[in-house]
């Protein structure tokens, strides 16, 4: 259940309160946040589907697999069986123009992450795998909403700034550029969040992650200093590899579900609309 209650005290110092637009800095380094990417029955229709999917539950929070998942062994894409829901799809390829550009992309590279997080539970700070995924990622929140975390990668850049930003139901976050590449996100694993000056608590949130996979060669980023490809690491295993290598990823470990659109049809566009004014201002 979610809700406002007063905050104990105890429980929310030194929480950060969340932020509801992405700021200057966070625009620059290429955060954006669209609202409203869903309607509310499409959402249903969406949490419907996944609810209906195959849930994995050897991580600490539940996950399912279709098409590609991330492999954490070797920071590689892993193809499964299962195809993506057309819906997923339709819904990729209108946040497509936001993300990746209208033109960006090739056909089947497209690949999505499901997450499930039940109030309590969250995803430690990681860089998606360089290796794994191409430039240009979006995690859409379906059910409640909750506080992100984005900060330039700790490890090189000691005290860079946290930001905290406020996902709301039906939003749209698209991290591109130093976002993608550079900057860690992560949810904090508790029950709720500060928010308008609130403790909002958590309820049920699941996120498809939208994201590609990267060209064939190098890390195409432009930054060094925090890239996790080496030049010569397949991008995907050899096809003689791909049966069960790979799938060692240990309970509680932050794996994803990846769910890949590799030569499936891409039916009609979505029935909503990517509001282009919806992009939160600078603060
Ligand atoms: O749930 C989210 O919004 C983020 C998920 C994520 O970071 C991931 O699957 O890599
Ligand atoms: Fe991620």
């Amino acid at each position: 259940m979610t809700g406002l209650q007063t905050p104990p005290q105890d429980i929310i110092r030194g929480v950060r309160p969340a932020q509801r637009a992405v700021n200057a800095t966070l625009q620059s380094d290429g955060v954006r946040l669209v609202l409203d990417a869903v309607s509310e029955d499409e959402e249903t229709d969406l949490l419907a589907l996944v609810d209906e999917g195959r849930w994995d539950r050897s991580l600490s929070r539940r996950v399912q697999h279709y098409g590609h998942r991330f492999a954490y062994s070797t920071k590689t894409c892993v193809p499964v069986a299962e195809p993506p829901p057309p819906a997923f799809i339709r819904l990729a390829e209108r946040i497509r123009p936001v993300c990746w550009g209208a033109d960006g992309g090739r056909d089947g590279d497209l690949q999505c992450t499901v997450n499930e997080y039940l109030p309590g539970q969250g995803i430690s700070p990681h860089i998606d795998a360089h290796g794994a995924f191409g430039d240009g990622l979006v995690a859409v929140t379906l059910g409640a909403g909750c506080a992100i975390r984005l900060q330039r990668n700790r490890r090189h850049e000691a005290g860079a700034p946290i930001h905290t930003l406020w996902l709301p139901p039906r939003s749209a976050l698209v991290l591109s550029g130093a976002a993608r590449y550079v900057y860690t996100h992560g949810i904090v694993s508790r029950k709720g969040d500060l928010v308008d000056g609130e403790w909002r608590l958590r309820g049920r949130r699941v996120s498809l992650t939208f994201r590609r996979l990267p060209p064939p060669g190098p890390c195409a980023c432009s930054f060094p200093e925090s890239c996790d490809a080496s030049g010569t690491a397949p991008k995907l295993l050899p096809t003689r590899l791909r049966g069960s290598a790979g799938g060692a990823e240990p309970r509680g470990c932050d794996a994803k579900k990846t769910v890949c659109a590799s030569r499936v049809n891409i039916p009609g566009r979505g029935r909503t609309p990517i509001k282009s004014g919806a992009v939160a201002p600078p603060l």
